[in-house]
């Protein structure tokens, strides 16, 4: 997990020309678990760049989504949720999130419409009162499974939580003002020229796309603390030579690992049979993904207790982090 050189990003492309009063910069999300930050990025940046699930606690790696206007170039930095760390892992992640805050020209603080404020979200917003440097858009999300009256009654409740830029409600699912949340946001960005090419919608490396397109299909259908145990890793990913023209096929050999020998029957299934149903609901993605056929090798591999070991973090590649 590569830790954000935000400041290295920042270098300007030779660009020949941009209008005057462009606006470029980097947003970050942050809230507690399940709130809907991942899908709100994907609509800002209109395509599907980082993971989503109904199970918290999904996004362990800060993902990047690149919004390009017109006027703006905006970079999203996704973030895992900000929550009480109980594993190794955990602190790791909380330290990423909070080395990402002060880095950021705005930060975006999202609270869905459909719960009651709670705990999660009130530890949240003391964090973000703690820093002044920068601003930060309350964002109300999920409208589209509340009434009016519980929106108007939630965006007054986030009012009272702190000292907001903004308030915005956004549903993402319906598209509701997923436009003014993107004026809103370029409008806190600093005047500058834009700090990635025309096109780019995120400068994840493919193989961090596809570990998580992998980890995503795995996560589907499995209960109780199995999705925290699982981390999948792509050993080795390269175009298989010698292919007909039209036939082009990429070769992918990836890893997928749990903490116990029990979660590893878990994943497999019977006979293999949840192994080849990941598999193959990878794959479409993955193909989607690269826009070439891919064939997927996927192992099962225990890693005991990864989530609390440091060098098995390092092995997984959460290390660079903090
Ligand atoms: N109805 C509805 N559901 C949404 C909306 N946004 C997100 N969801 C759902 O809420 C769940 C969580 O969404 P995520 O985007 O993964 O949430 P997150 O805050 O990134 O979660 P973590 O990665 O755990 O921090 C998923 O099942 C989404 O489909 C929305 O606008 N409307």
């Amino acid at each position: 997990m590569n830790d954000l050189d935000l400041e290295k990003l920042r270098v300007p492309l030779a660009m020949p020309s941009y209008p005057e009063g462009f606006r470029s910069g980097f947003a970050c999300f942050v809230g507690r678990p399940n709130v809907g930050k991942s899908t709100l990025m994907n609509a800002l940046v209109g395509q599907k760049v980082a993971i989503t699930s109904n199970r918290p606690q999904t996004t362990r790696r800060t993902v990047r989504g690149i919004v390009h206007r017109d006027d703006a170039q905006l970079i999203v930095v996704d973030t895992p949720g900000l929550h009480k760390p109980r594993t190794l892992l955990g602190e790791r992640l909380d330290s990423l999130v909070r080395s990402t805050l002060v880095e950021v020209d705005v930060i975006v603080f999202c609270v869905p419409a459909n719960e009651p404020i709670g705990r999660g979200d009130t530890y949240i917003a003391g964090e973000l009162a703690a820093q002044t440097d920068t601003p930060v858009i309350a964002v109300v999300t999920k409208t589209d499974l509340a009434d009016k009256r519980q929106i108007g009654e939630q965006l007054m409740a986030v009012d009272r939580l702190g000292e907001w830029a903004d308030i915005v409600p956004v549903s993402a699912d319906s598209g509701f003002q997923v436009d003014t949340v993107t004026d809103v946001l370029c409008g806190h960005l600093p005047e500058g020229p834009p700090l990635y090419p025309d096109g780019d919608l995120t400068d994840e490396p493919d193989e961090m796309l596809v570990a998580e397109l992998i980890r995503e299909a795995s996560l589907e259908g499995v209960r109780d603390e199995l999705p925290h145990s699982i981390a999948v890793v792509v050993d080795e990913m390269a175009p298989r030579a010698d292919t007909p023209p039209g036939k082009e096929l990429i070769d992918i050999y990836a890893s997928l690992y749990v903490e116990r020998p029990s979660q590893k029957a878990i994943v497999i299934g019977t006979k293999g049979a949840r192994l080849r149903q990941v598999g193959s609901a990878a794959r479409k993605q993955i193909e989607g993904l690269l826009g070439s056929r891919v064939y997927l090798d996927l192992r099962v591999r225990v890693a005991k207790d990864w989530q609390r070991d440091p060098k098995q973090l390092r092995r997984l590649g959460f290390d660079q982090q903090t």
